[in-house]
């Protein structure tokens, strides 16, 4: 499936995350993909584009731009898949150039390179990381993560590898924990950096984004337990990783017998072949070491074997003074007296105090470097893994940094990828308003048909749109924590029937972007602290509806209120007079029997297309149900009647009344709801 998306959106010239968007919606335009090239493909040369490709369009205006009659881009959009399209469906950028590409329009560069990124990561948006040069490439220390079943082992062998490197450090026994450290290998004096906490959130999104952060696993499996099921996971992810492997047997100073020992030994090795595990024992390059983490044993031809697989793997980084500083966080927090904080294993270039580094939604400017010993460093080079202090926001876990020039040029790529970020969460709310449009759409059809037939019982009430109907709301505030406290206040209003639907909140005065989506989506836009909107938004030419609070309770009330009005209406009958019918008359008029009630006003008023009820007999059973439509005194028509007063009335499309009948004129009063 995946790869489908793939060459599909390579056709399309789309990206791979956009397609997949995409075609999560609509799989049918997949499908449909191969027989619609050669059935729609506008042929000719290729048309210049004369406006800019907007970011949603309704089908209506597309048509508008594309100069082409509704009906035909629809049928277009129909053989293209889009199984639900209709006049107000809402097409994202992905769709527009995709359609303006069926239409034969030629894109620039520029246009097609817009907003499209294979994921929203700071590498993806920031298109100005530095090719690696080969001439400036400089062997660094393999970083190892240690993985196996639970108990045994993993944290014993890294207690053990921590403990001489304290030693050698000589730093008084005391480290940090940040994720990483490094060791000095006995005899050969190299470094090696181990990654303590693999199992950590971090791990899973570098691993989801496909990163190596890990050059070689050590894989711990315990000589008493032997292979278990969680070592075979272990195995899976390490095949999936392409990650190089040793395979660490530990707790073997618990089986002293020597006989015993082999035996066990040899147990594991055959399991391991048995999972596809190319071991020495049967002429494959995988290390398996026996070892004890408790008594030290072999612990050093452990670390030998690291070093020499990583000289066989030639693990090396650009590190030349002018080399961009990239890595990942590892860890992040707000720490007390000293604020954000992250530790940052470098993958490339060494990082220096006064370097920008982007990540994610935020930057830093190194102020400070601390090592795994707390001991504040100038420097750090690749895969040294060292706390870093001066982040504008707490960076997450998993993410990249990479080195920019400056703090200017970190803030346009968070804006920009800011900007891309509720572009997506956008491209969701159109989703679903499409939904939503096409079942109320459906519903409208479904109901003409049925009062085309006279039939009013059996509209389909399975084609209802299911969930409540959403107000949609876009909320600009002065900072993001007001645009946030914004959000959390209004987001839970509304009940299974109505409910608020936020479409955007960001920081700034409304913008052309903001009224286009408001239009589009039919939002209001909800403005908090931004000061004075300039004339030209407030009343803007789209007539969208923007308000402006400076206090939230104001703010709530007004969104409960909004959202109220939605609600479907209830009414109540208010008598507004009863009417006793005395005498029936009836005379011939070109034919026609007509028939008159003569009535008389026994209390209230009554006016000429008064709506009445008319009741009969003891249950006052009600058997007509409509309005007045003449009302006479004599043989004068009136517009108004009062008590006491006698009349000839007729009914609209009612005669068979009786005398005794009661007559109840009422008006219908629109009982106020609550959410
Ligand atoms: N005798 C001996 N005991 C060991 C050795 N390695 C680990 N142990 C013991 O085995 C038990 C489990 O070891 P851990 O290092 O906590 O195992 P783990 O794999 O980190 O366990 P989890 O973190 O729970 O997955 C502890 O009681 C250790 O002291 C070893 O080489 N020899």
């Amino acid at each position: 499936m995946w790869r489908n998306y793939n060459s599909c959106a390579k056709y399309y010239g789309i990206s791979k995350f956009c397609s997949q968007k995409l075609f999560s919606t609509i799989p049918n335009v997949l499908l449909a993909r191969q027989d619609s090239i050669s059935k729609f493909k506008i042929k000719g040369s290729p048309k210049k584009l004369t406006f800019a490709i907007p970011n949603f369009i309704s089908v209506n205006k597309l048509a508008n731009l594309l100069n082409c009659k509704i009906n035909d881009l629809v049928k277009d959009l129909k053989k293209l898949g889009f199984d639900k399209v209709n006049n107000d469906y809402i097409l994202s950028r992905e769709y527009i150039e995709l359609i303006l590409q069926e239409y034969n329009y030629e894109f620039p560069r520029s246009i097609k390179d817009n907003l499209h990124t294979e994921e929203i990561t700071s590498r993806n948006v920031y298109n100005e990381v530095k090719k690696i040069k080969p001439d400036h490439l400089k062997p660094r220390p393999p970083v190892v993560t240690i993985m196996g079943h639970i108990d045994h082992g993993k944290t014993t062998i890294i207690d053990y590898l921590r403990k001489s490197s304290i030693v050698q450090k000589e730093s008084g026994g005391i480290t940090q924990h940040i994720g990483a450290f490094q060791i000095e290998t006995p005899k050969t004096k190299k470094l090696i950096t181990f990654l303590d906490t693999p199992g950590h959130a971090a791990f899973l999104k570098m691993r989801e984004r496909g990163a190596n952060i890990t050059d070689i696993i050590i894989l711990v499996v315990s000589l008493e337990d032997s292979i278990m099921p969680q070592t075979l996971e272990a195995i899976k992810h390490i095949k999936a990783s392409g990650n190089e492997l040793i395979v660490a047997i530990t707790k073997i100073d618990k089986i002293t017998n020597p006989r015993e020992r082999e035996k066990l030994l040899e147990k594991i090795d055959n399991g391991l072949i048995s999972h596809d595990i190319a071991t020495e024992k049967i002429g494959g390059d995988i290390q398996v070491i026996p070892i004890s983490a408790k008594t030290g044993e072999n612990m050093d031809l452990l670390e030998e074997s690291i070093i020499s697989l990583s000289e066989i793997m030639d693990i090396k980084s650009e590190n030349a003074p002018k080399s961009q500083t990239t890595g990942w966080v590892l860890e992040s927090q707000v720490k007390k007296m000293v604020g954000n904080v992250a530790t940052i294993l470098i993958k490339n270039g060494t990082l220096s105090k006064g370097k920008v580094l982007l990540c994610g939604n935020t930057y830093c400017k190194v102020k400070n470097i601390f090592n795994e010993f707390g001991k504040q460093v100038s420097k750090a080079t690749p895969s040294q893994a060292v706390l870093v202090l001066g982040w504008k926001e707490v960076p997450d876990a998993g993410e990249e940094i990479i080195e920019v020039k400056d703090e200017a040029t970190a803030k346009r790529y968070i804006s920009k990828r800011q900007n891309i970020l509720e572009f997506e969460k956008n491209l969701l709310n159109v989703d679903k308003i499409n939904e939503q449009n096409y079942a109320v759409n459906k519903l409208k059809k479904q109901k003409l048909l049925n009062s085309e037939k006279k039939d009013e019982d059996i509209i389909d009430i399975s084609e209802k749109p299911t969930g409540p109907k959403d107000i949609n709301f876009i909320i600009k505030a002065d900072v993001s924590g007001s645009s946030e406290a914004v959000r959390d206040a209004i987001s839970d209003i509304g009940n299974d029937e109505v409910k608020c639907n936020i479409i955007s909140s960001s920081v700034g005065l409304p913008n052309d972007s903001d009224l286009k989506m408001a239009e589009v989506t039919n939002s209001k836009i909800l403005c908090f602290n931004v000061g004075n909107l300039p004339n030209e938004i407030l009343n803007n030419s789209k007539k969208i509806d923007i308000r402006e609070y400076t206090v939230i309770y104001k703010l709530i009330e007004d969104v409960t209120e909004i959202i109220t009005d939605e609600l479907e209406p209830i009414y109540e009958n208010k008598q507004l007079a009863t009417i006793d019918l005395r005498q029936i008359f009836s005379y011939q008029l070109k034919k026609k029997n007509i028939r008159i009630a003569g009535c008389k006003i026994t209390n209230g008023k009554v006016s000429r297309n008064s709506l009445i009820q008319i009741k009969r007999g003891e249950d006052e059973e009600v058997v007509y149900d409509g309005t007045i439509s003449s009302l006479k005194q004599g043989k004068e028509d009136v517009s108004e009647i009062g008590k006491g007063k006698e009349c000839g009335i007729t009914f609209t499309n009612f005669e068979d009344y009786k005398v005794g009948d009661k007559i109840v004129v009422y008006e219908k009063e629109r009982i106020k709801r609550y959410l």
